[in-house]
């Protein structure tokens, strides 16, 4: 029986090794992690990540053929197959501070790896690396192998959290990299074996070691590019009166464009998108490319001017000041469907109110209270490093309440703040909200969820991204 061994049970290690587990009966999958209470939880009815049709996954194979286990040497020793699937986030210090990945974690990794290996193995960069990365791996791997033969792959993971399940039964595509030798083919070969198993193989793409790295960042440099483009533009329809929903739509039919990832928001967040164009950015420095860097640099920058933009449209709307008036936050997660915060625009905006002083109201479905103190109150250096180096107990806000329910969140409110596009903030009854709220009633729709006609009859100011201007908003300061 062919056995797999993930180093890393986080959002990407859990429900991908899930996947394989559960197409590949045959092959034995153990999902490792050095943090506890998360191989805990994966052993649990109460998974340590939501993501839909998880649970489902998880309970069919758990048991047979689906480990996991906090003795990490012990089953990367056994294996033969290793991904390593662990944190890659921007280095805080030193060299490159700011942009490059740091990859302290995966080092550690690897160098664990050639310490407890006696059988040859494949080793499978699951995580999201700068190019060039497996080289230095190759290098930690055979200084240390005592005559092992490791290969190196690149397999990164393209899924999206709250869809994750789905993108990985019917991924776009599968990437492998590997070494163009015999033995690196032989290793392209064994994990396309795996894949195969339900991907059909046209959608199995086999690359060198560098292309393979770079897809990765490409993609995700790609995606959050369109996504950008779209909110430049939405300050462009704001101030024209054009609709950037219209403009969207208008432009997305043409098939060279495409519909997706067109929605105007607050910002994109997430663990990766920024994390992943620093680095790209970072590579392009180091590689005497400025101008490609400076491109690529704008995409974020842009980012953090659309999360800039709709906190001074909050305030300059709200009579140029928010102290002391209580706003309902509704949404944390970065998305829907998850209790990821990593990155969630929510941070930026919270702490932009904040800083005015508004006294918050938070609701989030699946956002615990005391994720969303660690996010508010920790530094963002802090937040980026694995669970287990985080520090145990962060400073309660006090202009910070959470609430389980969003009437109760908006109750006596001046303002709504929608920042997670959740399905059931589009069928709120609008109404009730309304009358239970001070006057002027304010909703600022970081999300382009609700019905902008049929609030401002109920009698709200509204504000949504991109959207002709409201004749109140239109005679408000300009904004940044
Ligand atoms: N979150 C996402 O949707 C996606 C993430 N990625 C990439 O995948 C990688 C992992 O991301 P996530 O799963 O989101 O991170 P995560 O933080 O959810 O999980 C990483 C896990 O690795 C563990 N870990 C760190 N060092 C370890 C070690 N030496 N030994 C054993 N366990 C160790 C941590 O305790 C943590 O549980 C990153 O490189 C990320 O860029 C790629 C595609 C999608
Ligand atoms: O490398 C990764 O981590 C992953 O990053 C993204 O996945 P994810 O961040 O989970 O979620 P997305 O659906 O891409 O959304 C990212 C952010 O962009 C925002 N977004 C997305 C689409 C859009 O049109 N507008 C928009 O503001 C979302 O609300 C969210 O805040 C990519 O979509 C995945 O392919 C990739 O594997």
């Amino acid at each position: 029986m062919v056995k797999i061994c993930c180093i890393g049970a986080g959002y990407v290690g859990g429900p991908t090794m899930a996947v394989i587990a559960l197409k590949c009966p045959n092959i034995e999958v153990v999902v490792v992690d050095i943090f506890e209470p998360r191989i805990i939880a994966w052993n649990s009815d109460h998974l340590p990540i939501y993501e839909p049709g998880l649970d489902d996954v998880v309970k069919q194979c758990r048991g047979k053929n689906l480990f996991f286990s906090k003795d990490v040497e012990k089953h990367v020793a056994e294996a033969d197959i290793v991904f390593v699937s662990v944190n890659t986030p921007t280095k805080t210090q030193g060299l490159g501070a700011g942009k490059a990945a740091d990859l302290a974690y995966w080092e550690s990794a690897a160098r664990m790896i050639a310490d407890v290996s006696k059988t040859d193995k494949i080793v499978v960069e699951k995580s999201t690396v700068p190019v060039k990365t497996a080289e230095a791996i190759e290098k930690i791997l055979t200084h240390n192998s005592k005559g092992i033969n490791f290969q190196i792959l690149s397999n990164p993971e393209f899924l999206a959290e709250g869809t994750a399940i789905q993108d990985l039964f019917n991924p776009d595509r599968v990437l492998i990299g590997g070494r163009e030798t015999p033995e690196g083919k032989k290793a392209i070969q064994a994990l396309k074996d795996v894949y195969s198993h339900w991907v059909p193989v046209e959608r199995i793409i086999c690359t060198n070691l560098w292309s393979a790295e770079l897809s990765k960042l490409a993609a995700n440099a790609f995606l959050a590019q369109r996504i950008s483009s779209v909110n430049a533009m939405s300050a462009l329809c704001e101030a024209t009166g054009a609709d950037v929903f219209q403009v969207s739509h208008a432009i997305g039919k043409d098939t060279r464009i495409g519909p997706k990832f067109l929605n105007a928001s607050v910002g994109f967040g997430g663990s990766c998108f920024q994390k992943d164009i620093l680095n790209l950015v970072y590579i392009c420095e180091c590689n005497g490319l400025p101008e490609v860097a400076s491109y690529w640099k704008q995409v974020v920058q842009v980012n953090e001017y659309q999360k800039t933009r709709f906190v001074n449209r909050m305030v300059s709307s709200m009579f140029n000041t928010v102290s002391g008036k209580k706003i309902a936050i509704l949404g944390f997660a970065f998305k829907k469907d998850t209790g990821d915060t990593r990155e969630t625009p929510a941070i930026g905006v919270c702490q932009g109110l904040l800083g005015d002083k508004a006294i918050l109201s938070i609701y989030d479905p699946q956002v615990s209270q005391e994720q969303i103190q660690r996010d508010l109150s920790m530094h963002k250096s802090e937040l980026d490093r694995p669970p287990h180096l985080q520090p145990a107990s962060p400073t309660a806000i006090k202009q910070v309440t959470f609430v389980w329910d969003a009437y109760e969140a908006a109750k006596g409110a001046h303002g709504i703040c929608i920042l997670t596009e959740w399905d059931e903030f589009k069928t709120l009854d609008y109404q009730k909200i309304y009358d239970d709220m001070q006057k002027p009633a304010f909703v600022f729709d970081g999300r382009n969820v609700v019905d902008v006609d049929k609030l401002r009859q109920i009698g709200f100011i509204v504000y949504s991204i991109g959207k002709p201007l409201d004749a109140w908003l239109k005679d408000m300061p300009a904004v940044a």
